[in-house]
């Protein structure tokens, strides 16, 4: 690893604090939350346990990266969710959002659904590498433009389970 950007303590504290705001806004709503796979699967299991109301949770695989470094644009439905949007409070969780072609695309999907409400928390926020009008309604952390690994954060599905975000060494992609 050439850097640590976030430790896991700092991770395991900002997911507490996201935990606490949102039992203050979704306590009386029973939310759907949604995890898109894979990168989400650790903020989504720690989140959720922070989450101090009933909730509902589901989860969709959508993929645009395949084993790039660069977003193809491309977002495609792997996996759908078993559960109907329609009507429902929906929370959307990822791990990064970073050109925004993958939320862009399933945050137009749900509202054709017709979700009653829509909204994103992220754990990253990479705001340099924008291409498509899309913002965190929660970000824990917003990170520079380079690639990061770790926690759910993957690079030709190696170091997603380390527990804390992290920038490899150039080498590791130049080989
Ligand atoms: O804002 P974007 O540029 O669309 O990038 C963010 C998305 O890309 C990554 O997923 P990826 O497609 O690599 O799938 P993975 O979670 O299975 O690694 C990440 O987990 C986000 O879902
Ligand atoms: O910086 C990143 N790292 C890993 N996966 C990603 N998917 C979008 N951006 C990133
Ligand atoms: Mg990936």
């Amino acid at each position: 690893m050439q850097e640590i950007l976030i430790t896991e303590e700092e991770i395991q504290q900002k997911v507490s604090e996201l935990g606490a705001q949102l039992t203050e806004e979704y306590k009386d709503k029973f939310p759907l939350v949604v995890g898109i796979l894979k990168g989400s699967l650790p903020f989504m299991g720690d989140l959720i346990q922070k989450i101090d109301a009933h909730l509902e949770f589901d989860l969709m695989d959508v993929s645009s990266y395949g084993n790039e470094l660069v977003s193809s644009g491309e977002v495609k439905i792997v996996k759908d969710l078993n559960t109907s949007v329609e009507g429902r409070d929906v929370l959307i969780l990822e791990d990064i959002i970073d050109s925004g072609n993958t939320l862009s695309y399933i945050v137009k999907l749900f509202h054709y659904r017709q979700a009653k409400s829509v909204k994103i928390v992220t754990l990253l926020d990479k705001p340099e590498g924008r291409q498509k009008e899309i913002y965190p309604d929660l970000a824990g952390f917003t990170v520079p433009d380079k690639f990061v690994v770790g926690y759910g954060l993957d690079y030709i599905e190696r170091y997603r389970n380390l527990p804390y975000i992290g920038v490899l060494k150039p080498e590791i992609y130049q080989k």
